[in-house]
């Protein structure tokens, strides 16, 4: 009998479910393939859990999660749910308090090229010949997104909208040290962002990663200012290795470097806590906008199955034949349409062919 591991499926709202199924197909290929079992359990997160369990994060799921070794996260909200109060929201009342409850302070959002999409991307040809491989470290359970006060106070004309950005010391070394650690392993380079020309938590943050970066003399640390940081991505992303940013800095910069991807629907993550539980989610949202057309880009979900595989289950060989069987369909002109071009080799193809091809590949 080879290895169990629990699961919690948590397929949330719009290309949620669509992506998710393709996600979960690829973890029973791999079962086929390799000595473990994978024992899902799911649940409802987000609009889902609100529409069936009355809330945004029922206990049920909960303690689904707390039972399972890792969660598989789809992606919530949407129109519907958006002029309830915002605490009660899916993102405010489901995604951000699962990250606070499990301790998720690490995302890891790897933005990498396959060479087959390299006229996908958003860039010209020249700028990102021999493509590019970047690792943005986000803070995740910190930061303006976390910190209080936070609210809307007063009546009509007087109210004011507060949101406080604060970052304790131990917060920055814990997420400086990931950052570190991966580098060491890949291109030796951090880049911090911040904007510590304005930002109080900013100076702090230099300050301590500064002081981290003596730890790992092995690695080359520099920073850049925010603004700068999201025009240097556009201009030359091959100059970054890794980049460490706080929570918002990274939602918006991670956004950004999956595009140079060619899609956010390219673009995986695994938030992470202490040892080895984490959850994994496709770093973009429940896409309303193309949500029950069954044309989804499922490989972010796909490659954030692997990211599982690779850092809760250290199922490393398995993590990467998710990954090369990506690369494959991608070499053989598979597309869904975010990634469509209108030219030869191309095979226009909806959310569960291109799944299918990828098992097929694996
Ligand atoms: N982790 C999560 O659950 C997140 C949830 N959201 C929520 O998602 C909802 C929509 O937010 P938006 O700002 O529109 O961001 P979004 O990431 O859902 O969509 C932005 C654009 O990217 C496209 N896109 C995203 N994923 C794709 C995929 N897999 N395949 C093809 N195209 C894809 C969408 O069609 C859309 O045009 C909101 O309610 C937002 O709060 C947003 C970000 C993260
Ligand atoms: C609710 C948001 C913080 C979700 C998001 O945009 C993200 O995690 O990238
Ligand atoms: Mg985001």
């Amino acid at each position: 009998m080879g290895q169990l591991f629990k699961v919690a499926v948590l397929p949330g709202d719009g290309i949620g479910p669509e992506v998710m199924a393709e996600a979960l197909k690829v973890l029973d290929a791999v079962e086929k393939r390799y000595d473990v079992k994978f024992e899902r359990t799911h649940a409802n997160v987000g609009g889902a859990g609100i529409d069936l369990e009355g809330r945004a994060l029922p206990e049920t799921t909960v303690n689904i999660c707390k039972a399972a070794d890792a969660i598989l996260f789809g992606s919530v909200g949407g129109p519907k749910w958006e002029t309830l109060p915002p605490d009660e929201q899916p993102e405010r009342g489901a995604l951000l308090p699962l990250r606070k409850i499990f301790g998720l302070y690490a995302n890891l959002r790897p933005a990498i090229i396959f060479p087959s999409l390299t006229s996908a991307s958003s860039l010209k040809e020249e700028v990102i010949a021999g493509g590019f491989d970047i690792l943005v470290i986000r803070e995740l359970t910190g930061g303006i997104y976390f910190s209080q006060p936070k609210g809307i106070d007063g009546a009509g004309r007087d109210r004011v909208g507060v949101d406080t950005m604060r970052y304790s010391v131990p917060e920055i070394e814990r997420i400086a040290h990931v950052a570190f650690q991966a580098a060491q392993k890949r291109g030796k380079k951090v880049c911090s962002i911040d904007k510590a020309n304005v930002l109080s938590t900013s100076v702090l943050w230099r300050e301590i990663v500064i002081n981290i970066a003596k730890e790992y003399p092995d690695v080359e640390l520099s920073h850049m200012y925010v603004d700068n940081a999201a025009m240097q991505l556009v201009r030359w992303p091959k100059q970054f290795d890794v980049i460490l940013c706080e929570n918002m800095f990274g939602d918006i910069l991670s956004d950004e470097a999956a595009m140079l991807t060619g899609s956010l629907g390219m673009l995986p993550s695994a938030s992470l806590a202490e040892g080895t539980f984490g959850m994994y989610e496709p770093s973009g949202g429940s896409a309303p906008d193309i949500a029950g057309q069954g044309i989804a880009n499922p490989i972010a979900q796909i490659l954030s199955a692997g990211m599982m595989l690779r850092y809760s289950f250290g199922m490393i060989e398995a993590a990467d034949a998710i990954d090369n069987a990506v690369a494959k369909v991608l070499d053989k002109g598979y597309r869904t349409r975010d990634i469509y071009q209108e030219k030869a080799g191309e095979k226009l193809v909806n959310t569960k062919e291109i799944g299918d091809a990828i098992i097929a590949n694996l």
